[in-house]
């Protein structure tokens, strides 16, 4: 992330060797060191077994650094041994500010380590993995360690959020999900700005692998780089009523083959990944059928459109007036944090006028913000995280054979089934999803099964903030 190029070099022995030191990878910290010669166990820099220290000034570095072809990061210490003392401390100085040029140094942080997330060893990883890079970069924190379930969201609610620069869950979607609900349960909701970290010990990780792309999604390292040194990013929140009942969603609503197979197979979950194409193939060859009512409130129906703006790198909703409502103000929702209340209504009152009625037996109803869903599946390729709405795919039962159906599925690893005349893809501002013919099901939101009941989403502008790479979700190649 940080590049020290801009630094002069630093004069410094290594190796026996006298070396201009430049440092390109990214710097946890750095200080000035008078380091007694038998300190020189720290060093881990190859050839460095001949350096003696002698109580001069050194330089130690803790840095992240590539091996691996790159893909990994790898925590190590250099101790340098400076040539002119003078030099060291502006130039220590110096790197310091690049090294943290965009971002705060020594954090404050609360982590809320989740220990039955993924195969439960979250807390083990935290000692043995996390830990050590927040101490090297000089971090400080605070440790909850859930005891029960809504643990989480419980805590978010009373935590005085103001002593911390961030929030970071040591979990899957579960644990953050809990955090975001808390907090959006807050009496203080609406002047809550502290971004949210994520560190993936669970077992699907949708919203890392969204932030740092399927290669880095399970990567410890590079997400903990990211809590120190990313980008905050506001992200829109699905409002979701259900009953009497209303949640906040970040990932996904779903119904249909892709509902029951993810979450109709905890059973086969020893299978691994395979457990849900057996799912998907199973309740295909079985005939299933998933009929329902989807009132629909779109803003962009273009697929080619939404492809195009996505590529050009601008949301479709800067391409178009889409809502000329006069209870919904789209300029004030995209730039402004400034509504909790949904402008629709819940899903007790009657279907707005405006909206479309699609009356459909569907394979698949999927809805959602983050492009990936999960490892090797990016549902929603041109998915923002704060263009005010949510990606909605659609597959219908009567356009495509069962065949077909599973043949695309296929594609969703890199993007492509949305290249598949059969497959809608719209941008929407809200739904309302009402169950047909069947009196029970999967319906899943985030992931998580809901009552088999009517419910309703809308979108909410930039109610969170996480820490992010650069400010956005990777990037999809479509
Ligand atoms: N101490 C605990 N005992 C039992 N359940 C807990 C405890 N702490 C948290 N939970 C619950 O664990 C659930 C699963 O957590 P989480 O989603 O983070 O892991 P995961 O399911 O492995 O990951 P993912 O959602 O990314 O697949 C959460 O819904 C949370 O309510």
């Amino acid at each position: 992330m940080t590049e020290i190029l801009e630094i002069p070099p630093l004069l410094v022995k290594s190796g026996g060797k006298t070396i201009n030191l430049t440092f390109k990878n990214d710097i946890l910290s750095i200080a000035e060191k008078n380091i007694p010669s038998r300190n020189i166990l720290e060093v881990e820099l190859k050839n460095s077994s001949s350096n003696k220290f002698n109580n001069s000034v050194s330089v130690e570095i803790k840095a992240l650094i590539p091996y691996s072809g790159g893909k990994k990061l790898r925590l190590t210490n250099f101790i340098f041994e400076a040539i002119t003392a003078e030099q060291v401390a502006s130039w220590v100085e110096l790197v310091r500010n690049v090294a943290y040029k965009n971002s705060k140094p020594n954090k404050h942080l609360k982590f809320v380590i989740n220990p039955v997330s993924g195969k439960g060893r979250s807390k083990r990883i935290f000692y043995k993995e996390i830990k050590p890079i927040f101490d090297a970069a000089s971090c400080t924190y605070d440790i909850t360690c859930t005891d029960h379930a809504n643990h989480a969201n419980e805590l978010m609610i009373t935590l005085d959020l103001k002593k911390y620069d961030a929030i970071v869950c040591i979990g899957g979607d579960g644990t953050m999900y809990e955090v975001i609900n808390g907090i959006l349960s807050r009496e203080d909701a609406m002047d809550v700005k502290i971004p949210l970290g994520i560190i993936p010990t669970g077992s699907g990780n949708a919203l890392n692998i969204s932030l740092h792309g399927d290669d880095r999604g399970f990567d410890i390292a590079h997400s903990a780089l990211t809590v120190i040194k990313g980008v905050p990013m506001e992200i829109d929140m699905c409002s979701v009523t259900q009953g009497d009942k209303r949640f906040f969603s970040f990932l996904t609503q779903s119904y249909g083959a892709v509902a029951d197979c993810d979450l109709g197979t905890e059973n086969m979950r020893w299978m691994g990944d395979i457990r849900f194409t057996i799912g998907v193939v199973q309740a295909i060859l079985a005939g299933r059928r998933y009929s329902c009512e989807v009132a629909v409130k779109f803003v962009e129906k273009n697929k080619e459109l939404i492809k195009d703006s996505y590529k050009k790198g601008y949301p479709v909703t800067t391409t178009k007036i889409i809502d000329n409502n006069s209870d919904q103000d789209n300029d004030k929702n995209n730039n402004d944090r400034s509504i909790m209340n949904n402008v629709y209504g819940t899903v007790n009152d009657p279907i707005p006028e405006d909206w479309e009625i699609l009356n459909d037996d569907l394979y698949l109803f999927f809805c959602g913000k983050t492009p990936w869903v999960g490892k090797g599946f990016l549902i929603f390729p041109c998915a923002l995280p704060s263009d005010g709405l949510m990606d909605l795919v659609i597959m219908k039962r009567d356009t495509i054979s069962k065949t077909k159906f599973i043949n695309i599925l296929k594609y969703t690893s890199t993007g492509a089934h949305i290249n598949f005349n059969e497959v809608e893809y719209y941008k929407i501002k809200a739904f309302r999803l009402t169950p047909k013919n069947r009196q029970d099901g999967y319906i899943g939101i985030d992931g998580e099964r809901i009552p088999f009941e009517p419910f309703q989403v809308e979108i909410l502008p930039r109610l969170i903030t996480l820490l992010s790479v650069d400010g956005n979700y990777c990037h999809a190649n479509i």
